[in-house]
């Protein structure tokens, strides 16, 4: 059934041919490979807490969508110019702790990755920025295991009653900065959504440092399906996408 295919990334290039386009999402970044850039500002996040506005299971992962109708909860700075809007959080993750992330470091996968997508606020919403070169801003944060992460224990409390596709709850009062690590050095590309449809509209954003996940923590966002009520039950696990062609683009490094 369709989650199959969904699961099934080298298939999407019969849906989106833009799956073989110039700047695919993700990519292994090779530190050594990348170039410091001294005019790359800082990121500034500004999250409003009381914009997180329900948790979805749409089928391929579970997301926190924030209200994004004026400029309470914003990215700024870094490398994009103006400002684009907190959307909605998600996570990849696979179904042991060896692999899960999208990008990977030097070849590493990590167990899982956050995403938190922005959309730029010169298009008048998510849906007219989606396709636009300049559309998008997504921050991507590794999980590593270790410590059980306290502050990410209010989102995983909430995926017991979205187990099936199509499943939300109401989530409100979340400050995604609570689950960003220390540092907010990052490295840098254009590229892709990495859900079909794939659109060549993000710029990336990845941070250096994972913040921590401990296994009984992962264990959680197993249990989530892809499935629907009531159909054949397949675990929601390796829900990623694998590195892609860099096809010579160039990934700067907010740091030393
Ligand atoms: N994994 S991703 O590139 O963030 N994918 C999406 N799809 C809709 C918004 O972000
Ligand atoms: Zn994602």
């Amino acid at each position: 059934s369709s989650h199959r295919w969904f699961f099934r990334p080298d298939k999407w290039i019969e849906s989106y041919p833009v799956a073989d386009g110039p700047r695919q999402s993700p990519i292994n970044i090779v530190p050594k490979e990348t170039q410091y850039d001294s005019s790359l500002k800082a990121l500034k996040l500004r999250y409003n807490p009381s914009d997180a506005n329900g948790l979805l299971n749409n089928g391929h992962s579970f997301q926190v969508d924030f209200v994004d109708d004026t400029d309470s909860s914003t990215l700024t700075g870094g490398p994009i110019t103006g400002t684009y809007r907190l959307r909605q959080f998600h996570f990849h993750w696979g179904a042991s702790d060896d692999r899960g992330s999208e990008h990977t470091v030097n070849g590493i996968n990590f167990p899982c990755e956050l995403h938190l997508v922005h959309w730029n606020t010169k298009y008048p919403s998510f849906g007219e920025a989606v396709d636009k070169p300049d559309g998008l801003a997504v921050v991507g944060v590794f999980l590593k295991i270790g410590a059980a992460n306290p502050r990410l224990q209010k989102v995983l409390d909430a995926l017991d009653v979205v187990t099936t596709k199509g499943k939300q709850t109401s989530f409100s009062n979340f400050d995604p900065k609570t689950i960003l690590p220390g540092s907010l050095d990052y490295w840098t590309y254009e590229g892709s959504l990495t859900t079909p449809p794939l659109l060549e509209s993000v710029t990336w954003i990845v941070l250096k440092e994972p913040i921590s996940v401990s296994p009984a923590q992962m264990a959680l966002f197993r249990k989530l399906l892809f499935t629907k009520e009531g159909e054949a039950e397949c675990c929601m696990v390796n829900n990623y996408r694998p590195p892609q062609p860099i096809k010579g683009r160039q990934v700067r490094a907010s740091f030393k």
